[in-house]
């Protein structure tokens, strides 16, 4: 698959001097799922900030689809959707005409309704952001990443704080943007998710990517260190407990 995105000695030195990204490169093929995992402070949201081209870069090139985030910042936002918290949208607008305003900023013609069933809010159009729960909320925020068609998405902890049904509706949500050929790019400090989700997945640590692959890859060379579980792996988790007892109906 080509590449869609090729990152080149990126480095990013914040005005405080810390050193937050140092030197990483890696590309992202045309339609995967791509993770970049890491502890806090890692350097895993300074990097997509400059990728999508909201922070400086210190040094090193970032080409998204054959543009130099730099050198065409303005470009590359129309190509990609960038997932915001909720609590940037404007609270009193409700959901159709926030997407119609950030379809106006794109000079996009969208179809309110197919967007928000595309994202599982088709009966909640009228509501306020702020009346939706953390799922809906999140749902809410990707159909915005959404409405100019973009190449590629970011998604910065999309499921951080959800109960186990939303995020499992939220792994589906996103494995459907993925089957409908968009690329997307996102961090999660949950491993599940990203074995789940992700085609491939760069682990950063202190600023540097340590490892790059598959996780069905990365899983393989650490068996082949020798490595040893802790603990007997149980046949099934306290999430598996959780989701047969309350079901995976949502529950917002
Ligand atoms: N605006 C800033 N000015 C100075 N230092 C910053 C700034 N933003 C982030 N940093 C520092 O850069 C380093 C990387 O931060 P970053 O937010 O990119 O990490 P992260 O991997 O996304 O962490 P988390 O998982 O906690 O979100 C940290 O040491 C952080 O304190």
């Amino acid at each position: 698959m080509p590449a869609i995105l090729e990152v080149t000695n990126l480095t990013k030195t914040y005005p405080n001097g810390v050193n937050a990204v140092k030197g990483i490169s890696f590309s992202v093929n045309k339609g995967e799922v791509f993770g970049i995992l890491g502890p806090n402070g890692a350097g895993k949201t300074t990097t997509l900030e400059m990728i999508e081209g909201l922070r400086p870069i210190t040094s090193g090139t970032v080409l998204l689809d054959g543009i130099k985030t730099e050198e065409q910042p303005y470009l590359i936002k129309q190509r990609i959707g960038i997932q915001l918290q909720s609590s940037a949208f404007f609270q009193n607008l409700k959901l159709t005409e926030l997407l119609q305003m950030f379809a106006d900023l794109y000079g996009a013609k969208i179809d309110t309704a197919q967007l928000l069933a595309d994202v599982g809010l088709q009966d909640k159009a009228g509501f306020l952001v702020k009346n939706l729960s953390g799922g809906q909320k999140q749902r809410f925020s990707i159909a915005t990443t959404l409405v100019n068609k973009p190449v590629m998405i970011f998604l910065d902890e999309p499921t951080t704080g959800l109960d186990p049904q939303a995020r499992r509706n939220l792994w589906e949500l996103i494995a459907q943007i993925k089957n409908r050929g968009t690329t997307v790019i996102l961090t999660t400090h949950y491993m599940e998710e990203a074995s789940f989700l992700c085609n491939r997945v760069a682990i950063m640590d202190d600023g540097r990517i340590v490892a790059l692959d598959t996780p069905d890859q990365l899983i393989k060379q650490l068996l082949a260190k020798g490595f040893v579980p802790h603990t007997e792996v149980p046949p099934a988790t306290l999430e598996d407990v959780f989701i047969d007892l309350t079901g995976k109906t949502l529950r917002d």
